[in-house]
């Protein structure tokens, strides 16, 4: 039975993992490591970790099981700082976004001694750091580990009971499969979102007025595009060997979309959006989701002071969580539109019918 985990890197992924762990597994002595004091104190009273401390030795020598959680880039100069204080027979696994270099990389560095299992949860937030953080981020999400002839089985089923204890699915990946398809469904969306901002923030710089028109559609398609910029830069540069020739393959469809469009070919158009469309609605559903969602709701609400606050005691008083906020533009007199964003739509369904309830006009988005 494990009884000390010590989680390296106290952000959206590390803080999340603790929230899961300590709900889940109480009896579980969750120790966090961060280069920011202020983080540690934060982790404990979110509840993400029994205890923190800013020093390797007193972090990991107790540890049976270590999760690196730090940006990637950190990954191998922090192995190398705590293989001295390192216990025989310690589980180490990573929370990584990319796997072929990590993994290669991690193997190299780690004594035969310490046992290494590659992970990574497919599931996260554009809003970095401990606030970002949730204790149903993992909930029903894919999360991949990336076992290779080194790994050993003890440490393979230590850390898939773990992932299964914080509500994540497991999936068995070569970590060179699993950088091919991540690559086509997380970093290819992310570079994609990425590209569709930059050209609109260059229209939008030469002529104001475009981004107060984005409604649910910009918003939808481009919300990754608010994420951590060092975190993106690191996976697209570790994972350059599959994402290039899926960029190539994205080239490939926006040129027949816009020959289809110049050759006014409706037919040819209409066959590419409608298989488009079958893909799209026979994703998953009974996991999270490639891409986890949230499941939204929008209110219309007049413009006066105290009316986030109100809308948030009638949700919170009926115990219904609210995940994501966001207020579009508010014009005076006008009012505004929030959107609302929920990890359970059971969630969403009831905080729809208690606000149609009091009056606000209120319609589901999204999931
Ligand atoms: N954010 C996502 O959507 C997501 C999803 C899956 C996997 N990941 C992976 O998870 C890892 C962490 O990402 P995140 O989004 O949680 O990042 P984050 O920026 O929210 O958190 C990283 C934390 O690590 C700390 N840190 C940095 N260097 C450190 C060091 N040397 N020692 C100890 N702590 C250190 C930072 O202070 C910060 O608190 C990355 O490797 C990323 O690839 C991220
Ligand atoms: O939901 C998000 O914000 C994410 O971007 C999460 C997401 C993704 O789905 O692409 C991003 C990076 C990961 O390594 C895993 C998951």
């Amino acid at each position: 039975m494990i009884r000390n985990i010590t989680i390296i890197g106290l952000g959206v992924i590390g803080g999340s993992l603790g929230m899961a762990l300590k709900k889940k597994k109480p009896e579980i002595k969750v120790c966090g490591i961060d280069t920011r004091q202020e983080v540690l104190g934060e982790a404990v009273a979110r509840k993400a970790i029994d205890w923190g401390t800013l020093h390797f030795e007193a972090a990991v020598r107790d540890a049976e099981v270590i999760f690196l959680a730090t940006p990637m880039t950190a990954m191998p100069v922090v192995c190398q700082e705590i293989v001295p204080f390192l216990k025989p027979g310690t589980i180490i696994t990573d929370v990584g976004s990319t796997k072929r270099y990590i993994v290669n990389t991690l193997q190299e560095i780690l004594p035969p001694t310490v046992q290494f299992v590659g992970g990574h949860p497919m599931a996260g937030s554009e809003k970095g750091g401990l606030q970002g953080a949730h204790e149903l981020l993992f909930e029903n999400a894919a999360y991949i580990l990336t076992p290779t002839l080194k790994t050993s089985s003890n440490a393979m089923e230590t850390v898939k009971q773990l992932v299964q204890d914080v509500g994540a699915k497991v999936i068995l990946l070569s970590p060179e499969e699993h950088d091919r398809k991540v690559a086509a469904v997380s970093h290819l969306p992310h570079l994609v979102a990425s590209a569709l901002v930059s050209t609109v923030g260059e229209l939008e710089e030469r002529e104001k007025g475009y981004f107060a028109l984005a409604a649910g559609g910009f918003r939808d398609s481009t919300r990754i595009a608010a994420s951590n910029s060092e975190m993106w830069c690191d996976i697209f540069l570790q994972n350059e060997k599959a994402l290039l020739p899926l960029v190539r393959g994205f080239r490939e469809s926006l040129e027949r979309l816009e020959k289809y469009i110049e050759e006014k070919n409706a037919q040819a158009l209409l066959e590419m959006l409608r298989q488009s469309r079958l893909w799209r609605e026979g994703l998953p559903t009974g996991l999270k989701g490639i891409v986890p969602q949230l499941h939204e709701a929008v209110v219309i609400v007049p413009d006066r002071p105290g009316i986030i606050a109100e809308l948030s005691n009638l949700l919170g008083e009926q115990g219904i969580n609210i995940s994501d906020i966001e207020i579009q533009p508010v014009r005076e007199d006008d009012g505004g539109i929030i959107r609302f964003g929920f990890i359970r739509e059971e969630w969403r369904n009831q905080a729809v019918e208690i606000l149609q309830t009091k009056g606000f006009p209120v319609r589901k988005t999204g999931v």
